[in-house]
């Protein structure tokens, strides 16, 4: 536990040094991520098929293509984003410099999940070291392949001070919480997602949390069903059903279930075969407990397709529940598996009502042609993200922030959205000395004339062109002459 405090300070110490300042530091940090995933290509693979039986395609497009985009994006868009940001002021300060600044907010904590546990550490990672900050990196235990090869190579490229990588489980998490950081971003359960905001509240630490939670999938009738049930295939069971994102269950119109079933089933043939257990690009549970905890979430239900397991191999096939009751076990948490569970709704009037009685999830996918049908649901249900006839694209999109909503998280990130979630926007308003008539307004003696001259000048806001700003300066240096000859 020792370790554990000295790299926490280790981190804080290099940080004050002011070496993360200069955006050729950040940079240069950045640089040599990118280097760290394309050098390390094949033991990145090795460890996530020792954690998760993942596919080399699935580690190039669900792990490391977003993060080399990330960076490229990071890299070429960081002088604009550290940039001063010249707002509109109002006449009071219209002689001034008013401008936001991003300051790092100094050192931050980012905790991974073991689902896509590279990702889920580097991605947060970038945003942060573009931003300035230092960062304590506590990847998942759960995934420990990963997990340790994270802390062999991370030094390796980077400033071995300002990101430390702490291993551990549930005690060394504990022990890093009790440490004060400046940020903290948690991706995991909403349950740890409390203990990780109870630890910051102690500080007063903010926190961005990335939580999970059950994403409702709707179905219209007015669809097209094949390709509808493909995509909601290749969402649910990718990663073996362990993505935050997936599809959870099913909300479909009661005219096409049986249909939906049927193409389900289809999907999951074309995709992994007659025995999925023999399929390469089929997944694997990550543990013992999370098989079990599947294996609880069936007990009692009539298993439509698949449903068999093996412990020795952590295999669970594809599954679909069909017509499931709203009040099974199946739909009180989040599956976090392959499993799905189909609940026939009467229409879309109850597929809305079904998932605003629950807790905001953090997608919601909606199947329809009905372009109305569309608006209405987004008008009238709540989550972190939707996608529209597809699932969990909207992920892979850096310009949108990605995050949940309630219980499913608080804050967001992805693109500029980490990088702002790691600065602080610091308000910024530079004075000189000149122009003091401005200021004679709010000197006392109070008067009448200098409570109207005051309100004019804080009412006016001004929009912050090259152009407007120096007509608006003129006028400033007008109104200043003005007020010297009454109040000074
Ligand atoms: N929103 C997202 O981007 C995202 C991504 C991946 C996973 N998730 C969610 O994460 C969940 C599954 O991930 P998980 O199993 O890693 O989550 P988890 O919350 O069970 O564990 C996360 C980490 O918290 C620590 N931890 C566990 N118990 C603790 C305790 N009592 N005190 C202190 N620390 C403790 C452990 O070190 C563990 O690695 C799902 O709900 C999933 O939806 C969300
Ligand atoms: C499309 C990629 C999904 C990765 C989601 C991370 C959460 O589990």
């Amino acid at each position: 536990m020792k370790g554990i405090q000295q790299a926490v300070a280790g981190a804080r110490m290099a940080y004050r040094t002011g070496r993360t300042r200069p955006l050729a530091f950040r940079v240069k940090q950045l640089k040599a991520l990118q280097k760290m995933l394309t050098e390390n290509e094949d033991k990145i693979f090795q460890a996530l098929k020792k954690d998760l039986h993942k596919s080399q395609f699935d580690v190039a497009i669900f792990e490391v293509v977003g993060l080399q985009n990330e960076i490229t994006l990071a890299l070429n868009k960081l002088p604009d984003w550290t940039a001063p940001e010249f707002v509109s002021k109002n006449m009071l300060t219209i002689m001034d410099e008013v401008y936001i600044h991003r300051e790092p907010l100094g050192v931050v904590l980012i905790m991974g999940a073991w689902n896509y546990p590279l990702a889920l550490v580097i991605q947060p990672l970038i945003g942060a070291i573009a931003a300035g900050n230092a960062v304590v990196i506590k990847p998942s235990e759960v995934s420990e392949n990963m997990a340790q090869l994270l802390q062999k190579l991370l030094p390796q490229y980077l400033d071995k001070e300002l990101y430390p990588v702490v291993n551990g489980a549930v005690p060394e998490t504990t022990e890093l919480l009790k440490l004060q950081f400046d940020h903290i971003l948690f991706t995991g359960s909403s349950s740890v997602g409390k203990i990780v905001m109870e630890a910051a509240a102690k500080h007063l630490t903010p926190v961005t949390l990335e939580l999970g939670g059950k994403s409702p999938c709707y179905i219209n009738k007015n669809c097209n069903l094949d390709v509808a049930c493909r995509r909601i295939a290749w969402a649910r069971y990718v990663n073996c059903g362990q993505t935050c994102i997936a599809p959870d269950y099913i909300l479909c119109d009661e005219g096409i279930h049986d249909k939906v079933v049927q193409k389900l089933i289809e999907s999951i043939k074309m995709f992994y075969g007659d025995d999925p257990q023999t399929s390469p690009d089929y997944g694997r549970i990550v543990n013992r407990h999370h098989l079990s905890r599947l294996l609880s979430l069936l007990e009692g239900l009539k298993v439509t397709h698949g449903g068999d397991y093996n412990t020795q191999q952590l295999y669970l096939a594809p599954t679909i529940v069909a017509n499931v009751d709203p009040n099974a076990k199946v739909m009180q948490e989040e599956i976090f598996g392959p499993v799905l569970p189909i609940v026939p709704v009467a229409g879309a009037e109850d597929a809305i009502n079904f998932i605003n009685n629950r807790d905001k999830p953090l997608a919601l996918y909606i199947f329809t042609n009905d372009k109305k049908l569309i608006n209405r649901m987004i008008a009238e249900t709540s989550s972190g993200g939707v996608t529209v006839n597809d699932c969990m694209i909207h992920y892979s999109i850096s310009s949108l922030p990605f995050g949940g909503i309630g219980k499913s998280g608080i804050g967001a990130y992805h693109g500029k959205f980490t990088f702002e979630t790691f600065s602080h926007r610091r308000a910024c308003v530079i004075k000189s000395f000149r122009m003091e008539s401005l200021n004679s307004v709010r000197y006392p003696p109070a008067t009448e004339s200098k409570l109207k001259w005051t309100r004019w000048l804080l009412m006016k806001s001004h929009g912050s062109s090259r152009m407007k700003q120096m007509m608006i300066g003129l006028l400033g240096v007008l109104i200043a002459m003005a007020l010297k000859f009454y109040f000074l």
